[in-house]
């Protein structure tokens, strides 16, 4: 694999700019949720650096799930509107109030099927709290309770989320050069 800086198009979001926006939210999340049995459900895999910083930042006793979706397969960019649970929840929702953590909505697929599924199982409330909203991409309308930033329409890594399944130890937000990146792939197919 490849250094991130040969393809890095630019920081998009630097990790100082991250932990003080997740602060806030934690904060938010605190207050909002004072008294109630509140359960993160982190969508795998993406989510998960969100979460454990997430986590830390949220002041109330609380729980953590997780469960993992695959929408755009592997190596995949767009998403297929298709998706399939890979990996079910192991707790009874119906006495929780849930917040669903992901690493980004885009077209709005994954989201709105897992809603849909963990709905049935009448959880006491179900939000959304997504660190990135890629909202021009927006495909099926998902009402977000929290945001931790807007971003342009640009293919973005790091911080959870993958590329071809790497990159997501990365502390900061990159968007990726696609050309260079492609270039790359292209030459190692080559060799
Ligand atoms: O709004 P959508 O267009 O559905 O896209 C958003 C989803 O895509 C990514 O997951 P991915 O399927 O790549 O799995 P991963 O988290 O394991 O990388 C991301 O983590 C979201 O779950
Ligand atoms: N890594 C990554 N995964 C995504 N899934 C949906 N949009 C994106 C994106 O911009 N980057
Ligand atoms: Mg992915």
């Amino acid at each position: 694999m490849w250094d991130y800086r040969e393809f890095l198009g630019e920081v998009l979001i630097d990790s100082d700019t991250l932990q003080r926006r997740i602060q806030e939210l934690g904060e938010q999340i605190s207050k909002d949720y004072e008294g109630k049995k509140l359960l993160l459900v982190c969508i795998l895999r993406g989510g998960v650096m969100f979460l454990t910083d997430l986590m830390r930042s949220i002041r109330i006793p609380h729980a953590i799930e997780f469960m993992a979706v695959s929408s755009y397969g592997v190596g995949g960019r767009h998403s297929s509107g298709q998706v399939r649970i890979t990996f079910d929840l192991n707790t009874d929702i119906s006495e929780w109030d849930v917040i669903l953590v992901e690493d980004i909505i885009d077209s709005g697929h994954t989201l709105h099927s897992v809603l849909e599924l963990l709905s049935i199982r009448q959880p006491k409330s179900l939000s959304v709290c997504a660190l990135l909203d890629k909202s021009e991409r927006r495909e099926v309308e998902i009402p977000l309770k929290y945001i931790g930033f807007e971003i342009p329409n640009k293919f973005v890594f790091g911080y959870g989320l993958d590329i071809d399944d790497f990159y997501r130890n990365l502390p900061f937000i990159g968007v990726v050069n696609l050309e260079k990146y492609n270039a790359l792939i292209h030459q190692q197919e080559k060799e």
